[in-house]
């Protein structure tokens, strides 16, 4: 080798020794084996990497020990060209790793130079936009269904998130249904729910409350009549419900308070699939779902012989019953500020609830569910001169009401039931499990189990 070239190799190395120490890239450089011969001092400085932990390394060797996930050295070998990968290394730094082997004049790798660029912020950015896209996408759903669902079932039990389930499941079926639950408990809500759920959602919801009508203006209400079919029917003869509720649902509401001879011409109708008005021969097509409920005991209406059985059978082809609110009291703050903000919306106030209100609030039974609640709600905002609803407001109201319920005079059979059903639910919020209950109520478990079955409670039972 002559001075001249001796020279130049000198040169080339300071050159490269330079670049290396230059504080820009992070490189580093393995032999054909993979052993790591030089490290830049960016290198050392940016990943906290020394020369100790690296120089004399294979890269194989440190991949298996897990110094990084992935070795760009080693894919470059394998696949014989230039790699570029993400590689997870030490201090859980992301690092976009570039492999370029350098070939000698027989096409053999004789180094591979690897250039490193700390992209941990960049993939965290990169991460948190994505997750930023994912919560965006969600809001925008959950805004459009607020606005277009002004009136969204509100709930967190169990028991309400099961029906809420088997409606959705139901609604796009068009069976009839049957709701039951004592009053307020939002039968006629559910229904208006199924009918938005369902296929029909465009069509007419009708509804028609079965108790509250006398019974020969219901049935022309009902099945509607022809002109001049009895003193003061209209001169043009009249839609019924049935008609009107065409490629929709009608709602009959307190169906267990329907007589008994109208009951026979709604199975018909509901048999037949069609309807003859009132002075009328001609049969019409009914193309409505029926949704019916009621708040009685339809089984015992039916032994009474007050409500027809084949009837029964024919509504009850998808029972479902809506559990009272003291059943659900998971479900009772969520309702509390629902209503509390609509009726803030409604009078253009912001009045909100202390603690110690909302305690009572939570202890109160509701006999009247969630009506009650909502009217109970509504006086609470009405009446409160303050900001701030208090505890004392909320007594002022719900033991008037109390004591009025106490006075009500009603069979000892049913007064006991209640009373131990209240007993039971207080145990059971305090002991949760059947065996503690039992304990604290000297009563057997099996006894406990049987009553919490009798009385539906929604507790979470722990069989212990
Ligand atoms: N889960 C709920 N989320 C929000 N509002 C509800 C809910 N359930 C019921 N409501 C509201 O409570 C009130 C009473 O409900 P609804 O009239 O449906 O009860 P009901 O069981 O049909 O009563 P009744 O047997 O006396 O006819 C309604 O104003 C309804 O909008």
């Amino acid at each position: 080798m002559t001075n001249r070239q001796l020279e130049n190799y000198r040169q080339a190395f300071e050159e490269l020794n330079s670049i290396l120490e230059m504080n820009f890239e992070a490189i580093t450089i393995a032999n054909s084996e993979g052993i790591f011969t030089k490290i830049s001092k960016s290198f050392e400085e940016k990943f906290g990497i020394t020369q100790s932990d690296i120089i004399g390394q294979s890269a194989f060797k440190l991949e298996k020990e897990g110094f990084f996930d992935r070795s760009v050295t080693c894919e470059v070998l394998k696949k014989k060209k230039k790699v570029t990968i993400i590689q997870k290394a030490a201090a859980n730094k992301i690092l976009l790793v570039t492999g370029i082997p350098i070939f000698n004049k027989n096409k053999e790798i004789q180094k591979i130079i690897n250039i490193s660029k700390d992209i941990t912020e960049t993939k965290k950015l990169e991460s948190d936009l994505n997750n930023l896209q994912i919560e965006h996408e969600w809001l925008k759903q959950e805004l459009f269904k607020r606005t277009n669902d002004k009136d969204r079932i509100t709930y967190e039990s169990v028991a309400m998130n099961n029906i809420v389930t088997l409606i959705d499941h139901v609604a796009k079926m068009d069976a009839t249904v049957l709701l039951l639950g004592e009053t307020g408990v939002g039968k006629g809500f559910i229904t208006k729910l199924v009918h938005e759920k369902s296929g029909r959602r465009d069509g007419p919801f009708i509804t028609i409350n079965c108790g509250a009508i006398p019974e020969n203006l219901l049935e022309s209400e009902l099945f509607g009549y022809e002109k001049g079919s009895f003193t003061g029917a209209s001169k043009e003869g009249k839609k019924g419900l049935f008609e009107m509720a065409e490629n929709g649902t009608i709602f009959l509401d307190e169906i267990g308070d329907m007589p008994l001879s109208l009951q026979v011409k709604l199975l018909h109708v509901l048999d037949e699939r069609k309807v003859r008005r009132i002075g009328g021969f001609k049969s019409i097509d009914v193309n409505a779902r029926v949704i019916a409920a009621t708040n009685k005991n339809l089984k015992e209406l039916v032994k009474k012989g007050d409500f027809r059985e084949d009837l029964f059978y024919r509504l009850n082809v998808v029972p479902i019953t809506i559990p009272s609110l003291r059943e659900r009291k998971e479900d009772l703050p969520s309702l509390i500020n629902m209503f509390l903000s609509k009726t803030n919306n409604k009078y253009g106030v912001k009045k909100t609830i202390s603690e110690e209100a909302m305690r009572s609030l939570y202890d109160y039974e509701y006999p009247g569910n969630i009506r009650e609640l909502q009217n109970l709600i509504e006086r609470l905002v009405i009446t409160t001169i303050g900001d701030k609803i208090e505890a004392a407001k909320v007594f002022d109201i719900i033991e008037p009401i109390q004591q009025k319920n106490m006075q009500d005079i009603i069979p000892l059979k049913e007064a006991v039931e209640q009373l131990e059903k209240k007993l039971l639910l207080s145990a059971f919020k305090k002991y949760k499990t059947t065996r503690k209950v039992a304990e604290a109520l000297q009563i057997d478990q099996s006894t406990v189990v049987k009553k919490a079955n009798k009385f539906q409670l929604k507790t979470n039972i722990a069989k212990i």
